[in-house]
């Protein structure tokens, strides 16, 4: 207690900055001295969040900086659900980490009537995570011939980047040009890896190769275009991680037992709100709560949370059939990974294991491939227990009665 108080001491005094505390205690007693600083310099009495059960030594240096603690979420798990994957294939409970009452519940009802429907079909339809730098150019003139260069030299730019990683492989350079910029998206299969660190380095790699045979300069190894933690069509047109759908048929007497409704009132409230409406809101999804489903699978498997951006691109789509209710996501841009990151941590791999998918697969890639099918189809059970909601109007109580 004594370290922790001389430590808060000498920041205090100026002698030593915030982050230099790991340099003369070991990581618990350096989050303890912070906690201590936070206490005498703010209202807050931060005990709660001393208690965490990662290794302080552990996190420090690759995944936090300045580490006070730790935050737990409320952790619940739905199914089981059946799945009819490439990668994954089975019966699974989801994991989900989350605040919001009702939500496990809507998702476990989407579990078991996609489950009493046969099981979810997932696919993964595409792959690649993707790097654009920033070039500058002279001028448009410019920009072509260095656009050119990059396509007769793919095979260049492939062997600098991939002599940064033994997993990553490089799939493609797309030039863009505007003007006197040139962007060079990059995209890699990153295997089991979310892997923007993996492509930020290996395009660091294969920047340098462009800017020693071009007159492109480089001006930023992020141009934008990429496009990592913001809306963008190009994501939801183009995907970015892994592009992935699911589906299934449920029988029309399931719907009425299971969501207390018919398949014609699910299909009208998926088209009037999920289509017409985010077309009208000028949305870049299509669907009515994909981005709750993907959250609460992040947090408790150890994805970048601020992805879900990326992951709430995804198109919700409802038939009524004549006997049964056909419904499907697609989600554009789900950026996944079981090994790197947040997937090591002790509660985070947990929820991988309750998967099966943690750490490296056999294939590489197999892994991250079954976790974004399983995350689809969780999209899939959330899909279709709100709009059922919706559609037989009791959203609000089931939210007054589980929500507050
Ligand atoms: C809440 C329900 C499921 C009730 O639904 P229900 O049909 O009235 O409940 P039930 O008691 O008849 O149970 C049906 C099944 O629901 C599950 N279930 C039921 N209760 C529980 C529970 N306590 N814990 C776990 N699972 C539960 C369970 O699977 C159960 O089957 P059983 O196992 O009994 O055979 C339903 O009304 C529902 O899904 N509502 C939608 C709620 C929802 O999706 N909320 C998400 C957040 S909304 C939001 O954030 C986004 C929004 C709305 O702003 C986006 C937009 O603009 O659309
Ligand atoms: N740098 C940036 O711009 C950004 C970084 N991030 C952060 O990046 C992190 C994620 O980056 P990411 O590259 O995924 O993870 P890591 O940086 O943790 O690297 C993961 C490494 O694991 C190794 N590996 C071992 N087994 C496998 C396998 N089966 N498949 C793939 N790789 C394997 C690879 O090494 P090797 O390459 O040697 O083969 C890979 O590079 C997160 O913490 C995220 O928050 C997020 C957004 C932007």
């Amino acid at each position: 207690m004594s370290d922790v108080s001389d430590l808060a001491d000498r920041v205090q005094s100026g002698e030593l900055r915030l982050y230099e505390l790991e340099d003369h205690a070991d990581e618990a007693t350096a989050a303890a001295a912070r906690r201590e600083l936070l206490r005498r310099e703010t209202e807050s009495d931060p005990d709660a969040v001393g208690g965490f059960s990662f290794d302080a030594g552990d996190v420090h240096g690759s995944n936090i900086e300045n580490l006070v603690g730790g935050v737990q979420v409320p952790l619940g798990v739905a199914g089981p659900v059946a799945v009819n994957g490439e990668a994954a294939d089975g019966e699974y409970y989801l994991p989900l980490a989350t605040t919001e009452g009702a939500l496990v519940a809507s998702v476990n009802r989407g579990c078991s009537a996609i489950r009493a429907g046969g099981g979810a079909t997932a696919r993964v339809l595409k792959n690649g995570m993707t790097r654009a730098p920033v070039f500058r150019v002279a001028d448009v003139a410019e920009a072509k011939t260095v656009a050119e260069w990059v396509r007769e030299n793919e095979d260049a730019l492939a062997e600098a980047a991939e002599s940064t990683t033994s997993h990553g492989e490089l799939q493609s350079v797309t030039p863009y040009v505007v003007g006197d910029s040139v962007f060079l998206r990059f995209s890699y299969d990153t295997k089991d890896a979310m892997g923007m660190n993996m492509a930020t380095i290996a395009t660091g790699e294969a920047a340098d190769v462009v800017e020693a045979e071009t007159p492109a300069e480089l001006v930023a190894l992020s141009g934008n275009l990429c496009s990592d933690k913001k809306p963008a069509a190009i994501n939801a047109v183009e995907g970015r991680g892994r592009t992935v759908s699911a589906d299934v048929r449920i029988p029309r007497e399931v719907v009425k037992e299971r969501f207390n409704t018919t398949p014609e009132a699910i299909e009208e409230a998926n088209t009037r709100k999920n289509l017409v409406g985010s077309a009208k809101a000028g949305a870049l999804g299509f669907n009515a709560h994909a981005a709750n489903v993907v959250a609460a699978m992040f947090l408790a498997t150890g994805q970048d949370a601020a992805q879900v951006v990326e992951g709430s691109n995804t198109i919700t789509t409802v038939e009524a059939r004549e006997d049964e209710l056909y419904a499907s996501v697609n989600l554009a841009s789900l950026e996944v990974g079981t090994v790197g990151g947040g997937t090591k941590l002790p509660t985070q791999a947990e929820g991988l294991d309750v998967l099966g998918v943690r750490g490296g697969g056999d294939p590489a890639g197999s892994n991250a491939d079954a976790l974004a099918e399983l995350i689809a189809t969780g999209v899939l059970a959330g899909e279709l227990s709100l709009v059922s909601a919706l559609a037989s109007r009791n959203l609000s109580s089931a939210h007054e009665e589980l929500g507050r």
